[in-house]
């Protein structure tokens, strides 16, 4: 039984300005919620969460993990952001979608529970981030994480389709977050996991894929309850906020929005922030831990005078501390592929769209938590194309989504998941590129807290990453006319037909035209460059802005192969044990040693 989505801790304005915080924590997302909930361990440590988004954990548009693509471009839940126009993609804006709710982008995003390769973080460490290497991070993926065993007789007989996770070395038993495998998924999923084996010739001795070695194909775990809260989606607002809404050291506003910054000689001292068109101010007697993501991160560095003196004079805002690194770096996972008509009789989760079979599958749902709507697509894999061979390190990550997914339209998001014509099942066989060398940024261009910040993402500005991902649409070509997958394929629907893919040349014209982002921005905040190894603001000269930290997905130095949830999950505690530290008031027992192995 789930304990009650409200409690003290939620509490309304008067209150919360009554307070004398120790920490506060602006951004009660993915991140920020790990963090407000382990610094709070410690009754006598008073924590304040600021949250421009409302509380939704009654919502099953939430908490349903199928229905995520009904919140996009819906202004209750995401902060509905475009791009600036990309001319290297199409010269189109692209929807950059956030989570404004409580649980941040974890309320909204597509739940896939993956881990990057070792690689990714041993490259952290190696560009002189100390403590944040693959062993290092370990202890992290497994405190946040509980992996509801499934029962072995409803897996599939294929050890390959869904690797069954070696639980006691690489898996939390009892973290706040929960994630299980699909209980429900199409024929097709499995049959395109042979087929890329296959075609991939890669090593079948996929042991656990979140091992620190993802390389292969499989359903992958999803953040979905399968035992707490069954068939529902496990996020930080859930997994962190919920059981923790009684302390009485604890409090969480929600739809407020966090201004500025304010400084008193050179530390952060407080925050100024807008709670229903009132203006309101909150002082920190410790820290202040910015978690607000990667577009309003940078965003409230610089409108709070840290950053590039000549973007904050763009602005016009007065530059405080000098550090040209906010905003830059910005790095996101671009996506391509392909989209199939199904045979007749071939059904994907576009079956939906029929009023009958959906009434059924909801009553399913609702009795059972079982069905399509309580498991969304999981087939994925790691690629390697030729010309960037490390057989540790996939440059590619492909999915099998049994549903249209209109990438003719991805710069849109609400057009991307529009339905295909009635009677139709459709399914999209997607590739992303992992370690784009493209690098955008984000900057204030106001004073004005309320107009968004500039997004570039500088999709393709270097010609290897529309190569790379052209690869991949031509090694995704191969897989889909393996007769395994061809047996159930109709028409090709993107590209069309007659777009013909047999010249690199083609392939990048076309991949250029027809991307979405794969919602994994990272590094506009990164460490080693706006934040030291602590998480500590730094000016230019690497001075650190005493009383200031970030702890979010902004401070990612380079991407991860993979998606990033459980990234963000990892510095959201090892952020949290990081502060824990440095205040002295913890403890022994509670610092970096004791993240539960
Ligand atoms: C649509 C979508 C699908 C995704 N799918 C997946 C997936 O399947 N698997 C995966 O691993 N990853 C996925 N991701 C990525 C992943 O969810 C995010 O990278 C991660 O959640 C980011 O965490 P964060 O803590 O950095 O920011 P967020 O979780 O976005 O938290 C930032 C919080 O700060 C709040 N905030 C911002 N500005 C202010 C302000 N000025 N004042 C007060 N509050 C403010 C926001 O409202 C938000 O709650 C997806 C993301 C999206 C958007």
């Amino acid at each position: 039984m789930a304990p009650p989505n409200s409690g003290p801790a939620l509490c309304g304005i008067d209150e919360f300005i009554a307070h004398d915080f120790d920490y506060v924590i602006v951004g009660g997302g993915t991140a920020g919620l790990v963090v407000a909930a382990r610094l709070s361990e410690n009754p006598s440590v008073k924590v304040g969460v600021i949250e421009a988004g409302a509380n939704r954990m009654d919502d099953k548009q939430v908490s349903t993990p199928a229905l995520y693509p009904t919140m996009i471009g819906r202004e209750e839940y995401d902060w509905c952001m475009s791009s600036v126009p990309q001319p290297n993609a199409g010269n189109k804006t692209y929807s950059m979608p956030r989570g404004k709710v409580l649980g941040g982008s974890s309320a909204i995003n597509y739940l896939m529970y993956v881990r990057g390769s070792r690689k990714d973080y041993d490259s952290w460490a190696a560009l002189g981030n100390k403590g944040w290497g693959w062993d290092d991070l370990l202890p992290y993926f497994r405190k946040h994480q509980t992996l509801d065993v499934p029962d072995p007789k409803a897996l599939p007989a294929d050890k390959q389709f869904m690797p069954h996770a070696a639980k006691e070395k690489y898996h939390g038993v009892s973290g706040p977050i929960h994630t299980s495998f699909n209980d429900h998924y199409m024929p097709l999923e499995e049959e395109f996991c042979k087929a890329a084996y296959e075609v991939g010739r890669s090593k079948k001795t996929l042991l656990d894929a979140w091992s620190g070695d993802h390389m292969g194909f499989y359903s992958s775990l999803g953040a979905v309850d399968r035992t707490g809260d069954p068939g529902t989606r496990s996020y930080a607002a859930t997994g962190y906020l919920r059981p923790n809404v009684h302390r009485p050291n604890l409090r969480v506003l929600t739809e407020a929005q966090a201004t500025k910054v304010l400084l008193q000689g050179g530390r952060a001292v407080g925050i100024k922030f807008l709670h229903y068109g009132k203006l309101y101010y909150v002082k920190a007697a410790k820290e202040i831990v910015l978690s607000t993501g990667v577009i309003h991160t940078p965003q409230l560095l610089e409108l709070s005078g840290i950053g590039d003196p000549e973007v904050l004079g763009r602005a016009g805002v007065e530059c405080v501390i000098e550090n040209k690194s906010v905003g830059a770096n910005f790095q996101d996972h671009v996506l391509g592929g392909m989209l199939f008509d199904l045979k007749d009789g071939v059904l994907s989760m576009d079956q939906l769209q029929n009023e009958e079979y959906a009434k059924a599958q909801h009553e399913i749902y609702e009795k059972a938590k079982k069905g399509p709507y309580g498991n969304p697509g999981m087939l994925m894999g790691f690629v390697i194309v030729n010309q960037l061979s490390d057989p540790t390190f996939a440059n590619l990550q492909t999915f099998c989504i049994p549903c249209q997914l209109d990438l003719s339209a991805g710069s849109d998001q609400v057009q991307f998941f529009s339905a295909p014509p009635k009677g139709k099942n459709r399914v999209s066989l997607l590739i992303c590129l992992e370690h784009p060398l493209s690098r955008g940024t984000v900057h204030i261009s106001s004073s004005d807290p309320f107009k968004p910040p500039t997004i570039d993402p500088g999709y393709f500005r270097h010609e290897a990453d529309a190569k790379i991902l052209a690869a991949g649409l031509k090694w995704l070509d191969l897989v889909s006319k393996h007769p395994l997958v061809a047996k159930s394929l109709g028409e090709r629907i993107q590209p069309p037909p007659n777009n013909s893919l047999e010249t690199e040349e083609q392939r990048v014209e076309y991949v250029k035209n027809h991307i979405s982002t794969q919602y994994h921005l990272i590094g506009t905040a990164s460490m080693g460059e706006v934040v030291d190894d602590r998480l500590r603001v730094i000016d230019g000269k690497g001075r650190v802005v005493k009383g200031l930290r970030v702890v979010d997905a902004s401070v990612f130095p380079g991407h991860v192969s993979g998606n990033i949830m459980a990234s963000t999950y990892a510095v959201g505690e090892k952020g949290a044990d990081i502060i824990k530290e440095d205040d002295g008031r913890y403890g022994l027992d509670t610092g970096v040693s004791t993240a539960r192995l």
